[in-house]
């Protein structure tokens, strides 16, 4: 991964996470980020299983904004078929939400932040600083078999978005990810192996924070 210069000592990014809230609570949040495909919502339904979290997916906040009939999903529908990256705000406005109305206060934000917009938008908005960034690392042909199996009705799981949401993933998340890294927030897992193997490995990251 390529190197990111610190950010000095006052941003919010060194800030100490006890820090974070959202209204009245003080809240944990984990970043879950890896490619289209690589297990993070498997994963994160596991998590939810056994360390109490809730698990907020931003693409399935998006898809559930399509259907409620709001009057940015025309709009949202049309990026997701092209693979391409929802505005910030859009997304950082239904996680807010989503983390107001939860009575619990540890959040797995999957599949955000995905570009830079996102990151400092949520950063710049929310003040909240992740635990930690869990990025599930696979390789592209083992998460195209997947995603060409996934079977859920999903308009993006063709090959032609398939091979666009790659392209964005590697352009716009990597760096995402790199930023991360260097300010060692990153727990890279091998995302590549079984369900339960990679839960494994998964578990013994949460235990340190359990
Ligand atoms: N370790 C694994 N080995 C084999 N198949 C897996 C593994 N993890 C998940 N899968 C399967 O791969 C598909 C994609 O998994 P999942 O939906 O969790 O990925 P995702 O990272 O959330 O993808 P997306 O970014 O598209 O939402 C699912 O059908 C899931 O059952
Ligand atoms: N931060 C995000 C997350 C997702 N999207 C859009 O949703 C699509 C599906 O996301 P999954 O995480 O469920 O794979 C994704 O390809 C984007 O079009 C987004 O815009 N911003
Ligand atoms: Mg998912």
């Amino acid at each position: 991964m390529g190197t990111v210069v610190d950010a000095p000592a006052t941003t919010n990014a060194s800030k100490d996470v006890s820090e974070n809230h959202l209204g009245d609570k003080q809240v944990t949040v984990v970043f879950v980020l890896g490619g289209p495909g690589s297990g993070k919502g498997t994963q994160c339904a596991n998590i939810v299983e056994h360390f109490g979290f809730t698990h907020l997916s931003a693409g399935d906040l998006l898809r559930a904004e399509i259907k409620s009939g709001s009057e940015n999903g025309t709009m949202i529908q049309n990026m997701i078929k092209e693979g391409k990256i929802v505005p910030s705000e859009v997304t950082i406005k239904l996680l807010q939400r989503a983390m107001l109305e939860s009575e619990n206060n540890k959040f797995l934000i999957d599949g955000f932040p995905r570009n830079e917009e996102n990151r400092a938008a949520f950063e710049e908005v929310t003040k909240i600083v992740p635990e930690f960034v869990l990025f599930f690392d696979c390789s592209e042909e083992e998460m195209e078999k997947r995603l060409l199996s996934r079977n859920q009705g999903r308009e993006d799981d063709n090959i032609d978005t398939i091979r666009k949401r790659f392209k964005v993933f590697v352009e716009s998340s990597l760096p995402v990810v790199e930023y991360y890294n260097s300010k060692s927030k990153v727990k890279k897992i091998d995302a590549g192996k079984p369900i339960n193997e990679v839960f494994e490995d998964v578990k013994g990251i949460f235990s340190l924070f359990a």
